[in-house]
Order: structure tokens, then sequence, then C-alpha cells
């Protein structure tokens, strides 16, 4: 994986990552046994080759290990110097009642980072089915989302939707990398996708393993949100305490 960030020197600015690709997000029992710290090898190595390249690095997700507490699907961004820009743990862990759901903590911080354009909001796979944590980063500022998945074929059409979704109602650009080829039995969906803040698909891979390339303005969100201001209109915000919703039965 390092030596394919290092093919992007001077290629990209942002190089972005699938999720668990250490492991598989449904290699299970291999979570436990991968698992390592933000100081780990995979760290070193994520940073290294970011700074090597130059470029900022969302290099998807690990199992992190916390000294202190459960494991963690977190994804991370390196910036071009090789520090830690950001690490976001999955706050909506996928499987009911096995797998992530039980083998992972949960994350509990929304987290967003600051590119020289655009500021990033991070999801992580099945977080795209939740728009409240999207709305949740555009009230902290982000333009730009960057989700890391692992997501599985049979529902593929919910992945390109939902991605069309989360760029249209928050007017934002969805930068979503999704793992191909078939990982403990799941085949995955591959269809790494780019969406820009108008709902339209600027980029898509195919179903195999693949370097999607995309140019973007991130000057198109601004322009976006002025000439179609719908966010403005929002009613029932979780911003704004003095207008929550009232519930009431009937007429
Ligand atoms: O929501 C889905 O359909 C897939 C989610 C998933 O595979 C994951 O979060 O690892």
């Amino acid at each position: 994986m390092a030596s394919l960030v290092r093919e992007q020197a001077g290629a990209a600015d942002l190089v972005v990552l699938p999720e668990l690709w250490t492991t598989g997000a449904f290699a299970y029992e291999e979570f436990a046994t991968e698992a390592e710290p933000l100081d780990g090898p995979t760290c070193e190595a994520m940073a290294k080759a970011a700074s090597d390249a130059g470029v900022w690095l969302h290099a998807g997700s690990i199992p992190e290990r916390d000294p202190e507490g459960p494991l963690y699907n977190t994804s991370l961004v390196f910036s071009p110097s090789g520090e830690l820009a950001a690490a976001y743990r999955k706050i909506h862990r996928f499987g009911f009642d096995k797998g992530e759901a039980v083998l992972m903590g949960a994350g509990e911080d929304l987290v967003t980072v600051r590119l020289p354009d655009t500021t990033v909001g991070l999801g992580t796979c099945y977080d795209l089915r939740f728009p409240e944590l999207f709305r949740g980063l555009v009230d902290a500022g982000a333009e730009t989302f960057v989700l890391p998945a692992g997501w599985p074929e049979r529902r593929r059409a919910h992945w390109t939707l939902l991605a069309r979704a989360r760029a249209v109602e928050n007017q934002a650009f969805v930068l979503a990398c999704g793992t191909a080829g078939t990982h403990a039995g799941v085949p995955q969906a591959g269809h790494s996708i780019v969406v820009d803040p108008w709902g339209e698909v600027l980029a898509e891979a195919g179903p195999g393993e693949e370097i999607l390339t995309v140019d973007f303005d991130p000057a198109r969100v601004a322009a976006t949100r002025e000439q179609f201001p719908a966010l403005k209109d929002r009613v029932l915000g979780l911003d704004r305490p003095g207008s929550r919703p009232r519930y009431r039965d009937g007429a």
C-alpha cells in the first residue's frame, strides 16, 4: 500500500484508501490479531508514505488497539509532512449482533480536518446510512466527506444512492473509497465514487482493483450553497436548541 501511495507523488494532493485494508472488513477473527496502536507499524508506514509522496493521505481505516479500551475501527489522515492530522473512530458499527458491532467499541467524536482548500469530515462505511452524522459534520464546517468502506456487492445500489444523497442534502463533495475482491467470503462492491455538491457523479471506479483519479474544485461547495441556499432553510437543526421539534399526537 505504501508503494502505491508513493506512486502518487506529484500526481495527487490527496490520496484515499479503503476501510480495514490490513484485514478486510469481514475478517472478524483478524481484528484482534492485526490491531495496532496509532503509533504501530501501519501508521508508521503510512506516515512515511505520505511524507515521501508529499500528499495528504487518508489511509483508510485499521483495527486500532487502544491500550486502555476496546478495539476501534479507526480512520487515519496524515499530512504531507507525515503528521497524524486526524483519527476517527467509526461511530456506527456494522453487524447487528455480530462482527464489528460486538468486537469493536463505538467512536463518540465527530471529526473534521482542515486541508489547504477544504474542510474534510470523516465517516466510515456503515456511517453512510446515518444522515445525522453528516449534518453534524456540516455544522462543524465540513465541505468534503471522505469515507473509506468495505461495502458488500449485494448492497451496491445502496452505496451509490447513499453517497449521492449525502452529497446532495449537504451540498458537499463525497469521496468514498471501497474495497474490491472478496473478503472472508463476502464479495466487495468496489465502485469507489466521487460525487459533487450537486449530486452528480464525477468519477466512479469499476468492480475491481483500480486507482480512481479525479480533479475537483473545492470552491464549488461555497458556490453551490450560495446559489441554492437550502441549508439555510433548516428548521429542526440540532445545533439550534430553540428549534427542536415538538411531538404531539393527532390534530
Ligand atoms: O451498510 C452496509 O450495507 C455495509 C456496511 C459495512 O459493510 C461496514 O460498515 O463494514
